[in-house]
């Protein structure tokens, strides 16, 4: 019998695979991991996020009606196909527009640990003990046996957490987030999902990071590989310094082997040239720095122009925000557009959606009758 486990994790797989890896060109998803072939959808696949990235349910109506998801989900039983749509909807909601964070590679750790790195970056301010809005994560319970079975997988997908009523898993975007021995975030659960919670104030540019535990990473975390043991000499540093990176990796290296019963396959290899291309995130120094890139890829920095130099990230956030990297526009219909219209005047009050909504391009000559002024004064993109 298929358990909650794999039943989640199989469709973590499948919709990373079509929302994080077919849009951003990503490899988040192993070769050993279930996946579909959405390489010739991947265009529909941004087209669509870029048409109903502010409508969640929308999104997924349109996803889930892909005639490739539609095979996929037939063969499935009532329990998968309900799992699947909910956990569809956890990673749609990383696109929408009031979204405080993207998923991104991770050149520093991905140096180090010779694989590839994923983690989540905050694109503007989260104020102290805010959850991390649309950052969610879905938490399944795991037996003794599917727990020792993990670790010795070495699953990258997987943070185990040994709450009181037993070992769960989280799987969904939130599983993004690294470790950090000075962590700025923490699991907190609500009542379907658990959300990350801000310890303190993380700025635009900073990485979301959590504490997987004392010894996650070895004995006393004494593999770690996190920003802060780097600093502090500590961790996988303790003993070498910089000089010694090829220990390090070699060091880090045999740890996952002796934790690891299957071997690892080849798509943990760092890709060679997206290692040596990107920026490493600690680049960024100040703040209004994130505002002049257009990514932190380093083929696309301040001094080239949008357009033909843009690098693939900063298209394809271009082609669903109408706006550079890492800015959000809301692209939303003209009678919807009206009803923004209509609720704004009778709650002004409202500013949740504050100053990310960015999007002056409002193509007023397709939509002659609408009231234009009041429109760009809701800095709305019509379509
Ligand atoms: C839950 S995942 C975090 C996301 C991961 N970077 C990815 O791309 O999927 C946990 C994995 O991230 C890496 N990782 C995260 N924090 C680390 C740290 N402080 N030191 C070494 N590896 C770390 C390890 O490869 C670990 O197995």
């Amino acid at each position: 019998m298929t358990s909650d486990l794999e039943r989640l994790s199989e469709c973590d797989s499948i919709i990373s695979n079509i929302l994080i890896d077919a849009v951003w060109g990503f490899t988040v998803v192993k070769t050993a991991q279930p996946k579909l072939d959405v390489a010739p959808l991947k265009d529909f696949v941004i087209d669509v996020i870029a048409q109903y990235n502010y409508n969640t349910h929308k999104l997924n109506e349109q996803l889930l009606s892909m005639q490739l998801i539609r095979d996929y989900l037939r063969r499935k039983r009532i329990v998968y196909k309900d799992l699947f749509k909910q956990h569809l909807h956890v990673y749609s909601l990383l696109f929408h527009p009031s979204t405080p964070v993207v998923v991104k590679f991770n050149s520093r750790l991905s140096n180090l640990t010779q694989k590839e790195e994923y983690c989540l970056i905050a694109t503007r301010t989260i104020p102290k003990n805010t959850p991390i809005k649309n950052c969610l994560a879905t938490l399944t319970r795991i037996t003794a046996k599917q727990d020792q079975d993990l670790t010795d997988m070495n699953n990258d997908w997987s943070v185990l957490c040994s709450l009181s009523t037993g070992t769960r898993i989280f799987l969904g975007p939130a599983r993004f987030a690294n470790h950090d021995c000075d962590y700025n975030c923490q699991l907190e659960r609500n009542k379907d999902h658990i959300n990350l919670v801000t310890r303190r104030e993380i700025r635009k540019g900073d990485e979301v990071l959590l504490n997987y535990g004392p010894h996650y990473f070895g004995d006393k975390n004494e593999n770690c590989f996190c920003q802060t043991c780097e600093d502090r000499g500590d961790g996988a540093f303790q003993h070498l310094n910089k000089a010694n990176e090829n220990q390090l990796r070699t060091r880090f290296n045999s740890y996952i082997r002796s934790n690891t019963r299957s071997s690892t396959n080849n798509s943990d290899s760092p890709k060679s040239s997206a290692s040596s291309s990107l920026t490493p995130l600690s680049s960024h120094s100040s703040l209004d720095e994130l505002d002049d890139l257009l990514c932190d890829n380093d083929m696309c920095t301040s001094d080239k122009l949008v357009g033909e130099k843009e690098c693939h990230t900063c298209i394809v956030h271009r082609r669903i925000y109408q706006n550079t990297w890492p800015k959000r526009s809301r692209l939303i219909s003209t009678t919807e557009a009206l009803k923004e219209m209509d609720a704004s005047e009778s709650d002004s009050s409202d500013n949740d959606q504050g100053s990310d909504y960015m999007s002056p391009n409002i193509q007023t000559s397709k939509h002659p009758h609408i009231r234009t002024s009041k429109l760009e004064s809701l800095n709305i993109h019509l379509i």
